[in-house]
């Protein structure tokens, strides 16, 4: 684990000393957005003109950022358009790496595009004297050969709409009519569960970790309320919401509720929760998506200062397959 600074690797786990032992997220630095014309986009520069075969995503699959991307990758029909390169689940002294010990998944790890041994090899190839996190999801183009976004939040967008005219699929998971719900949704959903999570799993003094651990089974208890009420986040159709919140759920009884001490509830243990995330699991194309054992391996094996052994726990027994109630309770 470690960052760029002017362009050297430099192995260092998270500051949180400086934070009262809290953690707290940088922000991703390349913001440009791809466009049906090319024009640019609410930030960055414009020139990403939608193309077929023109962008390459590079994803971890245990990381529930990547996560949402590819989900977006695929419900939108963009597997054929927008290449695709896994990293290894470890991630160690030198960062997300291409290689590592044969797992028992299916995937193909590897750098489609570059053969790299190591992912920040990327990002001093879009900027050599890049300071910063080196993070997954990226959004490369092949074209300019640099980032386009390596910010999740804006890639989903981006794939929900901008390729529309290439791949004839109009569904659509941010409607205009249903924006202002979404993005407040999203906003809880982001501070006290998708960096919830993270908060409560790298703090490092007792006073932060409970502070997080409050906030995020708060906003577990008030999403399994509106949950009972209405099928999905904004409504009755599946948004981006439901699919930023869907990749740290189906995560979290595996790896958060131990790794991280989040253990106040197992998402199993809320009737709604869990049908729901059964029912997202079960949307065409979304079950291809997720890895378990990169995602264990990832979290158990690369956060030696939390799990110094690296052993990799074996349970718990999941069945996102089985039935749903959700069609029953709302169809
Ligand atoms: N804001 C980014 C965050 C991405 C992120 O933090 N990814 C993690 C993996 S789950 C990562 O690559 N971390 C490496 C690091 O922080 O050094 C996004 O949503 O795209």
């Amino acid at each position: 684990m470690g960052l760029l600074v002017d362009g050297q690797w430099v192995d260092q786990w998270y500051d949180t000393k400086s934070q009262g032992g809290k953690f707290v997220r940088s922000n991703a630095q390349f913001r440009h957005w791809v466009t049906p014309d090319g024009a640019p986009g609410p930030t960055g520069d414009g020139g990403f003109a939608a193309t077929s075969g023109r962008y390459h995503l590079y994803v971890s699959l245990a990381c529930p950022w990547a996560h949402r991307t590819m989900i977006l990758r695929a419900l939108k029909g963009l597997t054929e358009h927008i290449g695709i390169s896994v990293v290894h689940a470890d991630m160690l002294d030198e960062g997300w790496m291409f290689s590592g010990p044969e797992l028992d998944s299916p995937a193909q790890v590897g750098d489609r595009l570059f053969g790299a041994r190591c992912y920040h090899e990327l990002y001093t190839r879009a900027e050599p004297n890049y300071s910063g996190r080196v993070t997954v999801p990226v959004l490369w183009d092949t074209q300019t050969e640099t980032i386009v976004s390596n910010e999740s939040a804006d890639i989903i967008q981006m794939f929900n709409s901008a390729f529309n005219d290439l791949t004839g699929n109009p569904l659509d998971y941010y409607p205009e009519a249903a924006r202002a719900d979404i993005d407040s949704v999203n906003d809880r959903v982001y501070q006290g569960v998708n960096n919830g999570v993270y908060k409560v799993g790298f703090a490092t003094t007792q006073a932060a970790y409970e502070e997080s651990f409050g906030e995020l089974f708060e906003t577990l208890e008030w999403l399994e309320q509106r949950l009972s009420g209405q099928r999905y986040l904004a409504g009755e159709q599946i948004s981006l919401a439901d699919w930023r919140l869907f990749t740290t759920l189906i995560r979290f009884d595996a790896v958060y509720v131990g790794h991280f001490k989040c253990n106040n509830k197992r998402i199993a243990d809320y009737p709604n929760l869990s049908n729901y995330v059964r029912e997202l699991f079960q949307v065409p194309g979304v079950a291809e998506t997720v890895d378990l054992t990169h995602i264990k391996r990832h979290y158990y094996f690369s956060h030696r200062s939390i799990n110094p052994d690296g052993i990799v726990p074996l349970g718990p027994v999941q069945d996102f397959s089985a039935g749903h109630d959700r069609a029953r309770s709302f169809g």
